[in-house]
């Protein structure tokens, strides 16, 4: 099934600050069909990439990456906000498009050598991509692929990544 992903993500100005449109995917989500296509289409990223784990950053990073996970049956590591792991954890800081944060992963999550394929909803200043695959380069992992449902061009985040092989669904215009 080829789908225009596009005509299902709503976009809101102003939020959640001003002069920001914020891109929704709940409408991809709520609809059963949508999000099975989806992550299907990631989900032969990953494959084609030779991904042996999935990465996601929390919280939106969860809902596309674990779903890719179970299609391919391989295993989810999360990348956490700060104070959720309950182990030794290592621990990387970005800027996004509206604040800053920092993410977190158990140091042991990610096994040298290994393969691994990032996958969250939307890549906008590229922030978060950046401190995850320094947390999973840290542990040795290798980053073959990213993957998300939207991209935004015009914040060039793939730019930032000229080794890094990028995969989007579709691609919006604006910040
Ligand atoms: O490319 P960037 O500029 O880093 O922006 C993209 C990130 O911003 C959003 O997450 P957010 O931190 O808002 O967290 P959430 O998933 O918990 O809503 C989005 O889900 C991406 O992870
Ligand atoms: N414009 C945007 N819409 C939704 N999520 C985002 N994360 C960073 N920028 C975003």
């Amino acid at each position: 099934m080829s789908v225009d992903f596009k005509k299902y993500i709503a976009s809101v100005q102003n939020f959640p600050n001003e002069g920001i449109v914020f891109r929704d995917i709940t409408p991809i989500l709520q609809d059963g069909k949508l999000y099975r296509a989806a992550t299907h289409e990631l989900a032969e990223y990953a494959k084609s990439r030779g991904a042996e784990v999935i990465v996601g950053p929390e919280a939106r990073g969860f809902i596309v990456g674990c779903p890719v996970a179970t299609e391919l049956g391989l295993g989810f590591v999360p990348a956490r906000k700060p104070g959720k792991l309950p182990r030794e954890t290592e621990k990387a800081s970005y800027d996004l498009e509206y604040g800053s944060n920092s993410l977190e992963m158990h140091k042991d999550a990610i096994k040298p050598g290994q393969k691994v394929v990032i996958c969250d909803d939307l890549m906008a200043t590229a922030g978060t991509l950046h401190a995850t695959k320094e947390l999973v380069e840290r542990m040795g992992g290798e980053v073959v692929g990213a993957a998300f449902y939207i991209e935004l061009p015009d914040l060039k985040g793939r730019e930032k990544f000229p080794d890094t092989d990028i995969f989007s669904l579709v691609q919006m215009e604006g910040a």
